[in-house]
């Protein structure tokens, strides 16, 4: 056997090495341990397992070792293959000093690692172990800071108490204790981005980057560049400087795919690699780079049709689907129009505006609309109707009329027609509503004037509108 370091021996420390060892380490190590490829521990001394509080070694073998030791870094060492010579790590109360090597088969491929515990009684260091403490909690405090500039969302954010949307907090909230990928599938505006920043804000990868890219918004040659990143000189113009890529940039955080269903096929199968691997090469790099990122994907596109007709790679699709959470679209929460509008209105009064109140003729107008544009539909509503109301601190249906979209406040109304032809109460009925709709949108919500327009009296005009609001066949949930 050659010594540990010799020339000869290059890899470093040999599985062969570490079986000779092992005895040695059983008598006299204050803690030893030895993982194989994926972390999972292979063989512990006798006093590890007791500061552990397990009575048989034997019993923690195979387990993986960070759910033994949550703050162990054994994955790191067998994952790059570069040892943390030294390294302080908390196990409950008791700091350790420590040491973790990867360990090499005969062709060089880390088969494992092994750790060994250096010091247990710190207490000559207790003065460099409490500053190393404020250090770290100094750290994390900044590393937080830092995160919440990059989220703006927490959970309390996805408003809504309809039973679909309690449904979407209780998956987020179950998404957010699981590292595993999560696929938002709904809509466009129904909080798929808010749910992606409440997830991350909300998991314990919260002081780490949450890194967004909207996939349909990069022009597509510059899409590999932006999730890859590019090294200096890749192409001909490029940057002088390494430019990170969104992966680099999320590392240890949260990825967020937004409109994932757009992204180009080749670009499919670079992102699958880059997930699987758990490594990404930068562009006109021969170095991969590893990255450690929680992926959160979301699309308003049927992706199952879209992996039947071969536009999304079905592996992809498997690798991202792993927790799904499908985001209702708000016409399937109508009950939840008068909560979101509280908030809505609070959120748009923190610009500086008046707080406005909405009156329930007014809510009972937007629970008719259909709502193509869900949440994000509402809040460009609401913040029209306080633009243009006589009165900004209350909205009322005259106030909305000129703003919600044409011929949808009233078509939800079912019409009976037989050959073609309605009862002549719905054609009067549907002729005026549409006459006073039009008045209000060219006076801009003034009632004076569109009654003026109309021919009729101001209060003629209000009690013509809280017929509007009246009308029964409302789809609620
Ligand atoms: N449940 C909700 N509660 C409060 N606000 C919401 C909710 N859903 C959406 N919004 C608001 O609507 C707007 C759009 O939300 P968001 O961008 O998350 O939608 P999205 O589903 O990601 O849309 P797109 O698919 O178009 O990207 C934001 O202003 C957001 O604050």
């Amino acid at each position: 056997m050659e010594p540990v370091f010799s020339n000869n021996n290059a890899n470093g420390l040999t599985t062969e090495i570490v079986d000779t060892l092992i005895p040695l380490f059983e008598e006299t190590s204050a803690g030893a341990i030895a993982v194989d490829c994926e972390a999972r521990i292979t063989w512990i001394n006798r006093f590890y397992a007791h500061v552990l509080g397990v009575s048989d070694p034997a019993a923690l073998i195979g387990k993986p070792i960070i759910e033994i030791i949550p703050a162990s870094r054994m994955h790191e060492v067998v994952r790059t293959g570069v040892p943390i010579l030294l390294d302080i790590m908390e196990l409950r109360d008791l700091h350790l000093v420590v040491t973790r090597l990867p360990v090499h088969d005969a062709r060089g491929e880390v088969t494992g690692a092994v750790a060994f515990v250096l010091f247990d009684d710190l207490q000559p260091l207790t003065p460099l172990i409490a500053k190393y403490r404020r250090l770290q909690q100094e750290l994390s405090a900044a590393r937080r800071a830092l995160a919440r500039r990059t989220t703006r969302y927490d959970l309390s954010d996805f408003v809504g108490a309809s039973p679909g949307a309690l449904e979407v907090k209780r998956r987020a909230r179950l998404a957010a204790r699981r590292n595993v990928p999560v696929l938002l599938l709904g809509e466009t505006g129904t909080g798929k981005e808010v749910l992606a920043q409440a997830i991350h804000a909300a998991s314990p990868r919260a002081d780490r980057p949450f890194v967004g890219v909207n996939v349909a918004a990069v022009p597509e040659n510059l899409l590999e560049a932006e999730f890859f990143g590019v090294s200096p000189g890749a192409y001909t113009g490029a940057d002088k400087r390494t430019r990170e890529g969104k992966f680099q940039l999320a590392d240890g955080g949260t990825l967020f795919l937004d409109e994932v269903g757009d992204m180009p096929l080749p670009l499919q199968a670079k992102i699958l690699r880059a997930l699987q691997e758990r490594e990404v090469e930068p562009l006109g790099s021969n170095a991969v780079k590893a990255v450690d990122v929680r992926v959160i994907a979301a699309t308003s596109r049927d992706l199952d049709a879209m992996v039947a007709e071969g536009s999304f790679r079905s592996d992809l699709y498997y690798r991202l689907n792993v927790l799904q959470i499908h985001v209702p679209p708000l016409r399937e929460r109508l009950n939840d129009i008068g909560v979101l509008c509280e908030a809505l209105l609070e959120e748009l009064a923190a610009g500086g505006e008046i707080r406005a109140d909405i009156t329930p003729e007014a809510l009972q107008l937007l629970s008719r609309h259909h709502w193509p544009g869900n949440v994000r539909e509402l809040r460009n509503v609401l913040e029209q109707a306080i633009t243009l109301a006589e009165d900004p601190s209350y909205i009322d249906i005259a106030d909305l009329l000129p703003v919600l979209p044409n011929n949808t406040w009233h078509s939800e109304r079912p019409v009976i027609i037989e050959n073609g032809i309605q009862p002549l109460s719905a054609v009067l009925a549907e002729a005026e509503q549409a006459a006073i709709h039009n008045a209000l949108r060219l006076t801009g919500g003034n009632k004076s004037q569109a009654a003026r327009l109309l021919g009729i009296s101001r209060s003629v005009l209000y009690e013509k509108l809280r017929k509007v609001s009246e009308t029964p066949d409302i789809c609620l949930e």
